[in-house]
């Protein structure tokens, strides 16, 4: 049997809808797609799983699902910021919409040496990159990522004869971006307040090592949400941010969990050069 010829195929997407009803997102959710993200000098491959949505005006039935495929099938060589948000341009020109978001979440792997033996490994973190434009504001890149690292309570270390409890917590930074940045300046803030980070591949001196920076280091989930926090206020690159830690507590069968919210306002490029 011949293939039909698209263009005797009713275009039911394309008829008029008569409820008046403008649809805020429509698309694609849940697409896993092979993606090379260039971060500084470094390419790597990672697998996203992506969500591409655009508004769609009251009048018109349907959206051009294919399209947002059709996107992400052109090479473009590897993408990073830039190259992200370019594609983002092109789905609101190729969806003929005004407003639009993707949302692209994947595993990302920092290379990491160890303090002492300065055995290399690998270690895992969440990133999602989100980019949005509403009918009434201009593209907003949003960098999001959860690291792990070592959180030691203060409280127990001052009132215990000896040893205090620790556990992994996990910091969730998201900011809004201004300029570039990149995700190992995002991680390296969390890991930098923190008690300890956390690495793939420890030996002992390494161990020792650890344990004795996240004792001398002790922090509540609120010393490590205030002290990222004032980390992203005093960076001109960010124009909004959240930071969020929960602490899986080694004595309690639930977490510690606090949030602190900004804004850098735009005064500030000026005021602080
Ligand atoms: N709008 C819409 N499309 C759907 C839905 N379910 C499936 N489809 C998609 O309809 C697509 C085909 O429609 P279009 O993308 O408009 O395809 P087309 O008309 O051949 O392509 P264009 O000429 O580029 O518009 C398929 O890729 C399906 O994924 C749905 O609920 N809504």
């Amino acid at each position: 049997m011949n293939a039909p010829d698209k263009f005797f195929l009713p275009d039911v997407q394309a008829s008029q809808d008569h409820r008046a009803l403008a649809i805020q997102r429509v698309g694609v959710r849940g697409l896993r797609y092979p993606l090379v993200l260039l971060d500084g000098d470094s390419a790597q491959h990672t697998v996203a799983t992506i969500e591409m949505t655009v508004g769609l005006p009251a009048d018109v039935k349907g959206t051009h699902m294919s399209r947002f495929v059709e996107l992400l099938e052109v090479e473009r060589g590897g993408l990073d910021l830039s190259g992200l948000r370019a594609l983002f341009a092109d789905m609101l020109v190729r969806l003929e919409a005004t407003s639009g978001r993707i949302e692209a979440r994947f595993p990302w792997f920092m290379r990491k040496t160890a303090p002492v033996s300065g055995v290399a490994s690998l270690l895992d973190l969440d990133v999602t990159l989100v980019f949005e434009q509403t009918e009434h504001a201009s593209l907003s890149s949003t960098l999001i990522v959860t690291v792990p690292v070592t959180s030691l309570c203060p409280c127990s270390k001052k009132i215990s004869e000896y040893g205090a409890h620790n556990q992994r917590s996990h910091i969730t930074i998201a900011a809004c971006l201004r300029g570039d940045l990149e995700i190992g300046e995002l991680v390296r803030m969390a890991e930098e307040e923190a008690s300890c980070e956390v690495f793939g591949l420890l030996k002992r001196p390494d161990e020792k090592w650890v344990t004795e920076r996240a004792y001398d280091n002790p922090k509540f989930v609120e010393d490590l949400v205030r002290d990222i926090a004032l980390r992203l206020g005093a960076d001109r690159r960010i124009a909004s941010w959240r930071v969020e830690s929960e602490n899986f507590e080694s004595i309690h069968n639930h977490s510690a969990y606090a949030l602190i919210e900004g804004e850098n306002p735009e005064a500030y490029d000026h005021a602080h050069g």
